[in-house]
């Protein structure tokens, strides 16, 4: 184990009896099972931290702390627990990002959790239009025959869209060269970064410039695309040109544009800087397009691998509330489809991207002491096993099967009596609210900005799809794998597709303009 000294006394996950070498050994076989490991961990030590080490992407020596500490975990500052040094450290953004103004000026994370948020009900109408124009795209307009349709790529490329579609807006998010350029410095990095961290920290400086060479051509590339439209905003902005070019940027609702006026507002030139500005969409998408797809791919494979009827709920539950709303599609009656909400947070459980959660690192300099006395020295790397957590039958009953509905029955259970606040009672329990038993987007103030974004474009392409196609049930669940402590789609899996005849769509509509998302 290279890095800090690991706290001492602690049981290792995953070593035995009359092991050689402990660590290296239980390091071998939690790489094989990271499942079980957690799990282990989680009943073995249900109130005492221990090391669980496992080699692999995303893999290190964790201080895994118990269960009983998940919630002293979700409090801590970042000024004692660090999300963002586990990111940098993780990614090495420090060599595999040219622009390191952005990494250590943060900003565009902070607009994520407010105006991205916010703006949700006003973007419903241009995330669906960017929706309709990839599924037609990736998976045609045929009304007569079905089609078998890669699940992973078609749906990773239409997240692509729809995503930048409320980062740069159009034409951008409909250019596959600055999409292909995002997606293509996602998948460098992880080779980047595994290439690098074999290389002696003191001559990582000499081995980078080589070794990220593929990251920094598609960085250079991403940002290239965005730079004219940067500059001309900023020309806009700046100078005030004429009317026409102030309706331009009035016009402009997307992440860019807010970014700009962020940048002014700072009154710091390197802020608005347009490769800077640029560099950070592509560092958006880094954190965004790949998580979203995911979550996307293992809903569709979850939903076609049960049954027709679950479907078709969906679909009547979508078209009794728009009915409601005279067809009308709002935030508010997004917020009352609890089955197409419940669908995706069941999915997530079932199928939780990484298998360690609130992963930070120790960056007090004396270091922290959980409740239960261990001492971590500054500079290791705690989590939390919320992979076991979400399987635990005492939560999630029958926690191995994909139960649809599960938390449409479960809120419904918690709220029953209190006489909460509408609001509160709707939220409770949604796809993106956190708790220590739902760690999918983290827990606290460092918990994922952008979960309420992601909720709402996910449940919109669901509901989507579903109305504009009709499925083939599958025999079979197409099986994930896991690398490291990282879950990986099954990235070949293929679904049947056709689209709905024209009679069959119901039609609705967008409001042009919404009150705020909160
Ligand atoms: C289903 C999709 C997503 C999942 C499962 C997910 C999950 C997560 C998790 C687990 C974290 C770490 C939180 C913690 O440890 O407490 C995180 C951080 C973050 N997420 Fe998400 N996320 C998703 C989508 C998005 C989207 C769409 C955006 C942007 C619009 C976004 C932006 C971020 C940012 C900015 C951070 C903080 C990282 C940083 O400081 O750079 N995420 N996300």
């Amino acid at each position: 184990h290279s890095g800090p000294p690991l706290p001492k006394g602690l049981p290792i996950i995953g070593a035995r009896k009359g092991d050689w070498f402990p660590l290296w050994q239980a390091t071998l076989r939690n790489s094989l099972n990271i499942t079980k490991a957690v799990l282990d961990g989680y009943k073995q030590y249900p109130t005492q931290a221990a090391i669980l080490p496992v080699a692999g992407p995303g893999g290190a020596s964790f201080v895994l702390l118990p269960a009983s500490e998940i919630q002293f975990a979700t409090e801590q500052p970042d000024s004692v627990l660090s999300l963002r040094s586990v990111i940098y450290r993780g990614l090495l953004y420090e060599y595999t990002v040219a622009d390191q103004f952005i990494v250590s000026h943060g900003g565009h994370q902070h607009l994520v959790a407010t105006t991205l948020t916010h703006q949700i009900g006003n973007l419903l109408s241009a995330l669906n239009d960017e929706t309709a124009f990839h599924f037609e795209q990736a998976w045609g307009t045929d009304t007569e025959t079905f089609r078998d349709v890669g699940v992973w790529e078609t749906i990773g490329r239409t997240m692509g869209g729809v995503t930048n579609r409320a980062f740069v807006g159009l034409p951008y998010c409909r250019d596959p060269a600055l999409l292909s350029a995002g997606l293509n410095f996602a998948r460098c990095l992880p080779l980047s970064v595994g290439l690098l961290s074999f290389v002696w920290e003191p001559l990582r400086p000499l081995a980078a410039p080589l070794f990220t060479l593929p990251n920094r051509i598609f960085e250079r590339r991403f940002t290239n695309i965005l730079l004219p439209e940067v500059e001309r905003r900023l020309r806009h902005r700046f100078d005030h040109v004429n009317d026409d070019t102030e309706k331009y940027v009035a016009d402009k609702n997307d992440f860019l544009q807010w970014s700009i006026e962020q940048a002014i507002a700072s009154g710091d030139p390197r802020m608005w800087k347009p490769r800077s500005l640029a560099g950070r969409i592509l560092l958006l998408n880094l954190v965004s397009i790949h998580t979203s797809s995911l979550a996307a791919t293992n809903l569709v494979l979850d939903l076609l691998s049960s049954n027709a009827e679950t479907l078709d709920e969906i679909r009547n539950e979508i078209t009794s509330v728009l009915a409601e709303t005279q067809g009308v599609w709002t935030k508010t009656a997004m917020y009352k489809m609890e089955k197409l909400d419940s669908v995706f947070r069941e999915s997530a459980r079932l199928n939780v991207p990484s298998a360690v959660s609130l992963q930070r690192v120790v960056v007090a300099k004396d270091g922290v002491t959980t409740p239960s006395g261990v001492h971590i020295p500054c500079g290791n790397l705690c989590a939390v096993p919320s992979s076991a957590v979400l399987a635990d039958a005492r939560k999630y009953p029958l926690p191995e099967s994909f139960d649809p509905f599960r938390f449409v029955h479960l809120r419904r259970e918690v709220n029953r009596g209190e006489g909460l606040p509408d609001h509160v009672e709707r939220s409770r329990l949604s796809f993106p609210s956190t708790n220590n038993d739902y760690l999918v987007f983290g827990n606290g103030r460092q918990a994922c900005p952008g979960r309420f974004f992601a909720a709402a474009e996910l449940k919109l392409m669901l509901a989507y799809v579903l109305l504009h196609y009709d499925f083939e049930i599958l025999p079979k669940r197409p099986s994930d794998m896991w690398l490291g402590i990282l879950r990986i789609p099954p990235s070949k899996a293929k679904i049947r597709v056709k689209r709905r005849k024209p009679s069959e769509i119901p039609v609705f509509r967008f409001p042009t303009h919404d009150v705020d998302w909160s």
